[in-house]
């Protein structure tokens, strides 16, 4: 707490019992996630509660953290794979009972916008002036479309882990949510956004979990453009195929050269590194390049420069 200081809620998850609750009021902390699941599987195989039992727990477990001062968010967990009346019931028993938050969560991801955007809209109706939050999981790659499809419905919070770390196929990743609600949406988040690539870079270091190679945003060839149409339009102006800039997220842009290069690309490579050839030597190179490419060599531009002064000494 003294580290991040008053800047950031540090928020204690706890499950809807009094044991879980108190751990966290020991810790000192002053916001609590309260959780307990309202799908009809969850009740059943894993609470063995019935869904008076739940409501009963929902109301005592957030009264009971409200009684001790906290700020109070509440997630009916499996939220989207629960009946609507009990799930909206689930929620106002929560609102009686004193949250500030109503989260919504798609534990197993079974939203797409379409359907969750429809579910939003009926969560903010019953939620009066409380703030609807989101959280979003990708085992159908769709935690990102629906964090947004949630924000446009209503929700004001979006649950996010840097790089997508979650179970299973993780969770809405905050470079992507981030930068989609920014540039998409144009909304204004007030977020450092050329830090996103240093702070995925850290997290993948810390955590040990390799970031994609294609991952959007962070990932190594996120700007990475090979192909001769994108490079040459990239060349004459980035926006050609560039959404975002590189540099708004602190990541780069890479040239790559390999058998779908073209002359544009390999001229701005080799003039990078002072060679300047005509047309026909640069088919040339080109064509040793796709070679070496098409049987699997990995190009680099060292490897372009060495195959020009080659060329031209010979
Ligand atoms: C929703 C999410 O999954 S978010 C991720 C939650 N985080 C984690 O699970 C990681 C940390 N978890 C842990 O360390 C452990 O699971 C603990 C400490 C929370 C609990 O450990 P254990 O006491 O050994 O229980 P275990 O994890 O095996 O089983 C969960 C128990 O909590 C109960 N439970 C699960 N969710 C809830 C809930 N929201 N409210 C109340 N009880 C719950 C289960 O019914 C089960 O109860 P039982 O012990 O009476 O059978
Ligand atoms: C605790 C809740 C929000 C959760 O992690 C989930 O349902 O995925």
């Amino acid at each position: 707490m003294e580290e991040v200081g008053d800047k950031t809620e540090v928020i204690g998850l706890a499950r809807a019992n009094k044991n879980d609750i108190d751990k966290v009021i020991e810790a000192g902390l002053s916001s609590i996630h309260v959780f307990i699941a309202t799908s009809e599987i969850h009740m059943k195989y894993k609470l063995k509660m019935t869904r008076e039992e739940v409501l009963d727990r929902i109301y005592e477990s957030v009264s009971y953290a409200k009684s001790h001062g906290l700020i109070v968010e509440f997630s009916p967990e499996d939220a989207t794979r629960s009946e609507e009346d009990f799930l909206l019931t689930a929620i106002k028993t929560a609102i009686q009972a004193g949250a500030d938050r109503i989260n919504i969560p798609d534990t197993v991801g079974v939203m797409t916008p379409f359907t969750f955007y429809d579910l939003i809209k009926k969560v903010v109706n019953v939620a009066g002036d409380k703030i609807v939050s989101v959280h979003c999981h990708n085992d159908f790659g769709l935690a990102t479309a629906n964090s947004i499809a949630g924000v446009a419905a209503g929700a004001r919070q979006v649950h996010v882990t840097v790089n997508g770390i979650g179970e299973r196929a993780g969770n809405a990743s905050l470079e992507e949510v981030v930068m989609a609600l920014k540039k998409l949406m144009h909304y204004d988040l007030n977020i450092k956004t050329w830090l996103l690539y240093e702070t995925s870079k850290l997290v993948s270091e810390l955590s040990g979990i390799p970031i994609p190679y294609f991952k959007a945003i962070v990932g190594e060839n996120a700007f990475g453009h090979e192909a001769g149409i994108h490079v040459h339009g990239v060349i004459e102006n980035p926006a050609t195929y560039e959404p975002i800039s590189p540099e708004e997220v602190g990541n780069f842009r890479r040239l790559a050269l390999g058998k779908h290069s073209g002359i544009h690309g390999l001229k701005k490579i080799l003039e990078d590194q002072g060679i300047h050839l005509d047309d026909n030597k640069l088919r040339i190179v080109l064509m040793e390049i796709k070679k070496k490419a098409e049987s699997g060599e990995k190009i680099s531009a060292e490897d372009a420069r060495n195959i020009a002064i080659k060329l031209l000494n010979s």
